[in-house]
């Protein structure tokens, strides 16, 4: 069996020194990670290895607006954002749950910097084309990659809130699937690895549900047109297919409580669902 380390290595492109993945961590499952997960992601790194870690936070950001009072609701899987829900937005997400993550990675002695998206303008926004219908809410239009490599060179593993920025200063919330496609697209990593409370993409088989090993692209179409793919899923299966067409060679949908999900992914264990280019 080859290390993590040495999968990566031939995950990445021939040659290519660095090490590094995405990993999307939900708002589902941050609360319930385990410390093993911590434990684990900190070891990673303490081998060489470079997570880039793009994080959601919907959940908290539902519960402080109830706080305090405002309407929400989703539209199609995104947040319609108006100005008092982006500021809340941006509180909870850059705010509490970023440094929360970056707090427990270094509890577990692993080397993190929080970041949002709007710091540097890493992840540069535009209105979403239904913009009129859902307010403030972002496509990414450009990543800085280079201060993400930046903070890597310094041995720091990123974590990203996925809030975009214009040239103009507005603010937009980005769905969290949709950053961390993004920025693993633009920074060419192969391999993405989206951290849920699921244990991949479900199909019914028979009485009970099956998790899918992996997908295809078609597959997934079907899936949606049936509903079998619905809510939550259907962004980071989005997010999955707009990445692999371009560098990105796999997407793997994993639970976050299986015990050493991240390294098993590496180790090229079959667990979860992987999202595959068709060759
Ligand atoms: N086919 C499917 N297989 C598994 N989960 C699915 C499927 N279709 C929809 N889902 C839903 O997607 C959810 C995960 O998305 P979401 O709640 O947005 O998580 P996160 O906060 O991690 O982004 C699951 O809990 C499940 O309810
Ligand atoms: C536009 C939009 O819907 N943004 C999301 C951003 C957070 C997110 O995506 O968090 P999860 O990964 O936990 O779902 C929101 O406001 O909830």
């Amino acid at each position: 069996m080859q290390s993590a380390m040495e999968q990566a290595d031939q995950a990445n492109h021939a040659g290519v020194a660095r090490r590094n993945f995405v990993m999307k961590c939900g708002g589902s499952t941050l609360a319930a990670l385990p410390d093993s997960f911590f434990d684990d992601l900190a070891r990673l790194q303490s081998e060489g290895l470079q997570p880039v870690i793009v994080h959601g936070g919907g959940p908290a950001i539902s519960d402080n607006l109830a706080k305090l009072g405002i309407e929400t609701e989703f539209i199609n899987g995104l947040r319609k954002t108006t100005e008092p829900v982006l500021d809340v937005v941006e509180m909870v997400l850059a705010g509490s749950i970023n440094k929360q993550i970056v707090r427990r990675i270094g509890m577990h002695g692993g080397r993190a910097l929080g970041l949002s998206g709007s710091d540097g303008y890493l992840i540069e926004a535009k209105p979403v084309p239904n913009a009129a219908e859902v307010g403030w809410v972002g496509e990414v239009t450009s990543v800085q990659a280079s201060i993400i490599t930046g903070v890597l060179d310094m041995n720091y593993m990123p974590v990203i809130a996925p809030i975009g920025i214009d040239r103009s200063g507005q603010r937009y919330n980005i769905n969290a699937d949709t950053a961390a496609g993004a920025v693993a697209s633009h920074l060419g990593v192969s391999r993405m690895i989206v951290v849920t409370d699921v244990p991949g993409i479900l199909k019914k088989s028979g009485s009970e549900k099956k998790v899918l090993d992996s997908i295809t692209v078609q597959e997934i179409e079907d899936m949606i047109s049936t509903g079998e793919i619905y809510g939550g899923m259907i962004p980071k299966v989005r997010a999955a297919i707009a990445c692999i067409h371009g560098k990105v060679k796999e997407v793997v949908i994993v639970n976050g409580s299986e015990p050493q999900v991240l390294s098993r992914v590496l180790g090229g264990e079959s667990i979860g669902t992987r999202i595959v280019r068709m060759q």
